[in-house]
């Protein structure tokens, strides 16, 4: 049986918050109204069931710790990706955090921002986005088959993920925590625009309150704040931190965790600290690089990855860098 999500109260809830509530007309100026005007619509459960050719496998490109993504052509023509909750996963929680992302992506508009299409309800939970056709920035970085990411790229890929995080910390009514910054989820465009994907962790944070305390303490070891991983207080540092793992991934061509469980920050944190730049630098780049660039990066790193989260930088002071 068909299982239909219309009626349910987490959908209910969804939609006051992800549509906004009714306030007065004098309360709202045009360019709120521009901003709080939802920019996708909701596809019957039969369009995406025909886009992805009932989720035939072939179209199957990825998959995560609760959803399966597949890549579709929409009546129009239009490349999408269909991100449905995967059956096994369909527990109240999983739900809440689908929802959560729709609520989150459903109100954002960047061009470092992964571009939510739509939605269904219907037959499961299924959010429909533009369809990214080159992999993430991981399995670009870490594919051992292909051609290293030249540095140009790299740089491009960083600078365009801060003035993503910069958008969602800064430049919104409500702040947006992402919690899971880390290059599986920052997927590049045809011409490498770095998009920022996955807001199943999102949180939003209102402007009277500093921080919020989350509980369970999910996203990815390697990149966890020290203060979210100890305490569960999620704030703006929380994706600063994970931005700095982002640069020295980015930039060394490692994992945030290695097959050894090595870990990078520690691997490299005695380079930052001794000013060694140089040896950070992805052997396959060999002198392909730029210096002054890389200083740039660096030294964001190095500040994005401090310990005490007073002491790292805003995005805003970040996009300084
Ligand atoms: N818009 C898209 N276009 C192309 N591929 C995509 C798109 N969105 C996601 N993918 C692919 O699907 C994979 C899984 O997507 P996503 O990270 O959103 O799922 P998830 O279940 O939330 O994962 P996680 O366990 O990391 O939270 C991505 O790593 C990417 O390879």
């Amino acid at each position: 049986m068909r299982q239909s999500y219309a009626k349910s109260r987490n959908l209910k809830r969804f939609l006051s918050v992800a549509i906004g509530k009714r306030r007065n007309s004098s309360e709202i100026n045009e360019m709120e109204i521009s901003h709080l005007r939802p920019g996708w619509r909701c596809f019957s459960y039969e369009e995406i069931l025909k886009a992805t050719d009932g989720f035939h496998k072939d179209n199957l490109v990825g998959w995560g710790g609760y959803a399966e993504v597949y890549r579709g052509v929409a009546e129009d023509g239009e490349a999408i990706a269909v991100k449905r909750l995967t059956r096994a996963s369909s527990d109240e929680q999983r739900e809440k955090d689908f929802l959560t992302e729709l609520g989150a992506v459903g109100h954002v508009r960047h061009p470092n921002v992964s571009a939510l299409l739509g939605c269904c309800v219907d037959g499961g939970l299924h959010l429909v986005f533009e369809f990214y056709s080159r992999g993430s920035v991981s399995s670009n970085l870490h594919d051992a088959n292909s051609p290293p990411i030249a540095w140009k790229l790299r740089f491009d890929i960083a600078v365009g993920t801060a003035r993503g995080l910069h958008y969602l910390h800064k430049q919104r009514r409500r702040r947006i925590i992402h919690r899971d910054i880390k290059a599986s989820n920052i997927l590049p465009t045809e011409s490498f625009e770095p998009q920022i994907s996955d807001f199943g962790l999102a949180r939003w944070l209102p402007s009277e309150w500093t921080h919020r305390a989350v509980a369970p303490i999910e996203g990815t070891f390697g990149c966890l704040a020290p203060e979210y991983f100890t305490h569960g207080i999620v704030d703006e540092k929380t994706d600063v931190f994970a931005f700095g793992v982002f640069l020295l991934e980015i930039v060394t061509g490692r994992k945030p965790v290695d097959g050894c469980h090595r870990n990078l920050l520690c691997w490299a944190r005695s380079y930052l600290n001794d000013g060694i730049i140089e040896t950070l630098v992805d052997p396959r780049l060999g002198e392909e690089y730029d210096m002054g660039q890389l200083k740039r990066l660096i030294f964001a790193a190095s500040l994005c990855t401090r310990p005490t989260a007073t002491l790292r930088p805003s995005m805003t002071e970040v996009i300084r860098c």
